[in-house]
């Protein structure tokens, strides 16, 4: 069998929703693939029992379809679903590359970004592009309608996840329709202090960069204990933290000696808040790779 790791993914980043997205060094999906007349699908790992095997719902199978190169598929989720780590997007991003190889289709990771933001569409009724693009090409990825641009940046970052469910398509329903022009201005400076901040791998530039006023607060009424975890790791030294993705996990950038401080921080508030969590010390890394 052919095997691809898939990484997760945080997208948004504050002030880029919709646009900004990173690869996570860990954690990660492992797709397997082998040639067969149809499409089958096997899941096991982190919250798979919540996944459906069937082609037709799972990502991974539509981007068998999309690709017209049917497998026996075999997923390992190391990203459990509905956790705002791009774990749709790791399953998506892993088939495509792998059933790229294992048929020959010859094309680049550019190219398969729309393959597989057609497993997003899938599960999230729109083909996002911000969570496969950096799981495919890895390092932050900024996804406009004119194309994706990749910036090569290596940010130290801890990512905790609360034991909550939160679901794209819910926290999707609870982003405002309009902004006061102040707060989109707050945001566009943000948003190019981040990038700036990723070009530059400054910690401190894109963790102020992370702020944003108008999609993040409505979200973070979804997790329990956020206003007390993101205090709690900013006080453990993040230079910035955010809601991950459409949430629940949460993310904070900062130096690398801080981590491990900030992890515990994270830990312990969400636990003071009756909230089980998990936390991973990581950093923004590559994408998909082949094994
Ligand atoms: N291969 C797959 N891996 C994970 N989830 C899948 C897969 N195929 C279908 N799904 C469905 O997708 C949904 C999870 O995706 P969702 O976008 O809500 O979470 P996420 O990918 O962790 O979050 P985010 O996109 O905010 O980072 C669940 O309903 C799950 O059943
Ligand atoms: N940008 C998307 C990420 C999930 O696909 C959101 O925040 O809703």
């Amino acid at each position: 069998m052919l095997t691809v790791r898939a990484p997760a993914t945080s997208a948004n980043l504050g002030s880029g929703f919709d646009v900004f997205g990173a690869a996570l060094e860990r954690p990660a999906d492992v797709v397997r693939v082998e040639r067969a007349e149809e499409t089958t699908i096997e899941m096991t790992g982190a919250g798979s029992e919540f996944i459906p095997e069937d082609p037709e719902k799972n990502t991974a199978g539509a981007v068998a379809e999309a690709l017209d190169a049917p497998a026996r598929i075999k997923i390992d989720k190391g990203v459990r679903p509905a956790s705002g780590l791009g774990s749709s997007a790791a399953s998506a991003a892993g088939a495509a590359l792998a059933l790229n190889e294992l048929y020959d289709r010859g094309l680049s990771r550019s190219e398969l970004v729309p393959v597989a933001a057609e497993g997003e569409a899938l599960v999230s009724g729109e083909a996002h592009e911000d969570n496969v693009a950096p799981a495919l090409l890895g390092g932050f990825t900024i996804a406009a309608d004119e194309g994706v641009t990749r910036v090569d940046a290596s940010i130290p970052l801890v990512v905790c996840l609360p034991d909550i469910v939160v679901s794209t398509r819910d926290a999707r329903r609870v982003v405002p329709d309009t902004a006061a022009v102040e707060d989109v201005v707050d945001t566009v400076g943000r948003a190019a202090r981040l990038t700036t901040g990723m070009h530059r791998n400054d910690p401190e530039m894109v963790g102020s960069g992370m702020e944003d006023r108008i999609v993040t607060p409505a979200r973070a009424e979804l997790i329990d204990g956020y206003d007390e975890v993101r205090e709690a790791a900013l006080a453990a030294g993040a230079t910035g933290v955010t809601v991950s993705g459409a949430g629940p996990g949460v993310i904070a950038a900062c130096y690398e000696s801080d981590r491990r401080e900030i992890a515990g921080a994270m830990l312990d508030a969400f636990d003071d808040a009756g909230v089980e969590s998990r936390a991973y010390q990581t950093r923004i890394g590559d994408g998909a790779t082949i094994h």
